[in-house]
């Protein structure tokens, strides 16, 4: 008989404490649909009211499959919980679910709160109250709960029980400083088990400080917990949270999970964890890490020769798991074989064949290119190119012969000082040349920075060519500094769709910012003109 495991997403708020992330309203909506696709049960959405783009989240929350629930902190001791301001924005985001964060650390609520103990113990009962009455299904996280445990059990114990004797339908026990160790948690998980909170309304929720958030959270299930918080690709507070990019596989494939507990996450959907967990860090503009268990570009890389000469013999004797299980896909770098395999699989997708010279031609393109910067994995288009070129399918309909972009700060006819940036290409096409000039400025008068001139000024006039690439339109720029330091390149990556529905993605690498996007956009016009043909 399989048990309900219940997972909890919290990257939209303890994710959004990450350094250096910081999503906008739009990002949280495609976040939340990406998790609702998944399969998690409850998605936090962030704190209503306490910054403006949590509250246009909640404002214009997606309708999810999952529950929907609002974060925020119970109400602060000397006024009531309908009268206290930071409580109500959170009750009135209109959520169905609520999870108030509360101190179980007698420290912290005389350090931190400057309260009584009774005091906080009432805040907490009255809070949660206040959400049951409001028809809310309760959440309270314990925070610090497992350093409060070790300094006055008794206490942190009194926490629990008073947010679930409230009525909380979940009491949520939080390593909050990430500390603890894995066989602690299972203990402690034990003795509030035992003091009678069922399990099947305990959470964790751990933080990653001593890199074990994820054997605490399991540490945590063994003992007894049925909800799991956790965020995509362990984003969270400091070092993180426990990784449910992680977790979630675990759960399915591991034993004795696989067999012991069901959770929302369907199987046939654990492949899509790959693109989710590579969207999300797109979103964020990161490099996704390499070493990611499961989802990792290297997660199923068989560098060593006696891996590789094994893994073409059976894949299992290097694999815990099958690569495509998870979405992901098995790579044999050091091997000739194993890379031709791999292009012959992607040149098959794309209805091109090559003798073994012209593939293995391919490859070291590919490889060089890629040791200088460029992301053929992001860039499939700019591959594409490649590919045909060295099998001698692709012509070039045009060629260019210089452009220049330069970038002045003037004054415009309303005695208003602007940025504006002209851009000159010349190209020759048909044995003619043409010579093009766009500037930066969209019909709003508002400027659009140097590569949009660029982009305006390659594509406005390519001669007999132009009705080819005339529903051409960039979506998406990205920029990344590589390796840094004086051997620093500069990586763009450009995203362009078209009226016939079609996605398609570049890659320029220069020390120049401006030759690396135009590299990329001429690769566009360039992809789009073999499309056409
Ligand atoms: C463990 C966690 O990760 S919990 C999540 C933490 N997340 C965040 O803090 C992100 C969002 N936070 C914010 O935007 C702001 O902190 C706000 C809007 C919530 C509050 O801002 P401010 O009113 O300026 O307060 P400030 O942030 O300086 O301090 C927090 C206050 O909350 C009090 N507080 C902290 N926890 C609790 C609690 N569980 N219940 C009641 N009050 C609490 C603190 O004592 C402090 O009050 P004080 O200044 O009277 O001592
Ligand atoms: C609530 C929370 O994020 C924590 O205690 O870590």
């Amino acid at each position: 008989m399989t048990e309900r495991l219940y997972l909890y997403d919290t990257t939209l708020r303890d994710g959004q404490q990450t350094q250096g992330v910081l999503f906008s309203a739009a990002e949280k909506v495609e976040i939340a649909r990406m998790l609702d696709d998944l399969g998690v049960d409850h998605i936090e959405g962030g704190w209503p009211g306490a910054n403006p783009t949590d509250s246009d989240f909640f404002a214009a929350a997606p309708k999810t499959s999952a529950t929907m629930t609002a974060f925020g902190m119970t109400k602060r001791t000397g006024r009531s919980a309908e009268n206290d301001d930071v409580l109500a924005a959170v009750v009135n985001a209109g959520t169905p679910a609520v999870c108030l964060v509360g101190k179980t650390h007698p420290f912290h609520v005389r350090t931190a709160l400057g309260v009584t103990l009774e005091a906080n113990l009432d805040n907490i009962k009255v809070s949660v109250e206040h959400l049951v009455k409001q028809g809310k299904e309760a959440l309270f996280d314990c925070e610090h709960f497992f350093d409060g445990y070790d300094e006055d059990p008794a206490y942190a114990l009194a926490c629990a029980h008073a947010a679930r004797d409230a009525g909380a339908r979940w009491i949520v026990l939080c390593d909050t400083n990430g500390g603890t160790m894995p066989t602690r948690i299972a203990e402690i998980v034990r003795a509030v088990i035992a003091s009678g909170v069922p399990g099947d309304h305990l959470g964790i929720h751990t933080h990653n400080d001593t890199e074990q958030a994820v054997a605490g959270s399991l540490a945590a299930v063994d003992a007894g917990a049925r909800q799991i918080q956790g965020t995509l690709n362990g984003l969270g507070e400091r070092c993180g949270n426990a990784n449910l990019t992680a977790l979630i596989p675990t759960l399915l494939l591991k034993e004795p999970y696989a067999s012991r507990y069901a959770t929302g996450i369907d199987a046939e959907n654990l492949p899509s964890l790959m693109k989710v967990s590579r969207r999300l860090d797109d979103i964020l503009n990161r490099v996704p890490r390499r070493e990611a268990a499961y989802v990792g570009a290297s997660a199923f890389a068989h560098k060593a020769g006696l891996h590789a000469s094994a893994i073409l013999k059976d894949p299992t004797t290097y694999e815990h798991v099958p690569p495509d299980a998870v979405g992901n896909a098995r790579i044999v770098p050091m091997s000739n074989q194993a890379g031709l395999s791999n292009l012959r699989k992607r040149l098959d997708d794309l209805g091109l064949t090559g003798s073994d010279a012209q593939l293995r031609r391919i490859l070291d393109i590919v490889k060089e290119r890629e040791d200088a910067g460029y992301a053929y994995d992001v860039a499939a288009a700019s591959f594409e190119l490649i590919a045909r070129a060295e099998l001698g399918l692709l012509t070039e309909p045009f060629e260019v012969k210089r452009y220049r972009v330069t970038v002045e700060r003037r004054k415009n006819k309303y005695d208003r000082m602007v940025t504006v940036s002209e851009a000159v290409v010349v190209v020759k096409v048909d044995g003619e040349k043409r010579l093009s000039v766009s500037e930066s400025m969209d019909e709003t008068g508002s400027d659009r920075g140097p590569v949009n001139a660029l982009s305006k000024a390659l594509a406005k006039d390519l001669g007999p060519l132009q009705d080819r690439i005339s529903d051409m339109r960039l979506k998406d720029f990205r920029v990344r500094i590589m390796q840094g330091g004086t051997e620093a390149v500069t990586r763009v990556i450009i995203d362009h769709e078209d009226d016939a529905g079609r996605r398609w993605s570049t890659v320029g690498v220069s020390p120049n910012i401006v030759d690396a996007s135009f590299e990329a956009l001429l690769d566009a016009v360039r992809w789009k003109l073999c499309q056409a043909d």
